[in-house]
């Protein structure tokens, strides 16, 4: 017999619905971790058991929670084949950054400027590009995915965009296919200032524009591949790029974006 926070992770991993309404209305901690680093909502995931996964998001379970091993609940769902658990956490997931979002856009409004990290100083080192808190925009262990995506979206050749620079990863990947043009949008100036000095405003095939991509709209036109991978953005932000993807994508174009909506990114 353990502790209530281990009964609770019991009685989810054994898919017991009843068990798990229960013990969250008399007060079980649906946050709790337990000595493997897992919660309630992770044991549910692992296993498949709809149901407890959506009682638990109904009763407050964080869905981005990580385990010791840097996965969230998304993750065990995925990576055990429970397409339909992993869709629960996902629109769970999606609801909570439509949510923040909403909450951010609106505290901006009020005056309230804390978070906006395009007015913040970054530090770039060796392996990594950080803001004022110290969260990292971008780090050097994403090149092979940066490089996965430049492949993608360079496939067809052509004329290519890329939205948000960070490290330059993805733009150096880009760069060795050799496209007819190849146009970056950055709007933080710090890093816009790194990459005039770094050289990028001297290549033939290149055109910086400088500004958030909400702003600078008018200076595109259309391209045969887009990558699209700001930071300090929502997902609101991320569905308002895609309205504009028609018009942004040539037909037949290929367009991908970094998917930071997982609780591990
Ligand atoms: C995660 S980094 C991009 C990393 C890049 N894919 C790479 O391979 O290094 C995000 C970048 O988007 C920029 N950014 C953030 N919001 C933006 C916006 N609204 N428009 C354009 N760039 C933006 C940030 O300043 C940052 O340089």
């Amino acid at each position: 017999m353990g502790t209530e926070g281990e009964q609770l992770c019991e009685a989810a991993r054994n898919g017991d619905v009843a068990r798990v309404k229960t013990m969250v209305e008399s007060g079980a901690d649906v946050s709790f971790f337990d000595i493997d680093g897992l919660t309630p909502l992770m044991h549910a995931s692992k296993f498949g058991h709809t149901h407890v996964v959506k009682a638990l998001l109904e009763a407050g379970a964080p869905w981005n929670a990580l385990s010791s091993s840097n996965q969230s609940a998304g993750d065990f769902a995925m990576d055990s084949g429970h397409q339909e658990a992993f869709e629960v956490l996902l629109n769970a997931g999606i609801q909570a950054e439509l949510i923040l979002g909403t909450i951010a856009r609106k505290s901006k409004k009020d005056g309230d400027s804390e978070g906006d990290y395009l007015e913040d100083r970054v530090t770039f080192s060796e392996d990594k590009l950080m803001d004022s808190d110290s969260k990292a925009v971008m780090m050097a262990w994403e090149k092979p995915l940066m490089e996965a995506h430049a492949k993608a979206v360079c496939s067809g050749g052509g004329n290519i965009l890329n939205v948000g620079f960070g490290m330059g990863l993805v733009d150096t990947a880009i760069q060795q296919y050799g496209p007819a043009t190849h146009t970056i949008v950055e709007a933080h100036p710090e890093v816009y200032e790194r990459m005039l000095r770094t050289g990028w405003g001297k290549k033939d095939n290149v055109k910086i524009i400088f500004g958030r991509w909400q702003d600078v709209l008018s200076q595109l036109e259309s391209y045969d591949g887009i990558f699209f991978d700001t930071y300090g953005e929502y997902y609101e932000d991320l569905r308002d790029f895609h309205q504009h993807l028609p018009k942004l994508l040539k037909p037949g174009g290929i367009y991908s974006f970094f998917n930071g909506l997982c609780g591990d990114g």
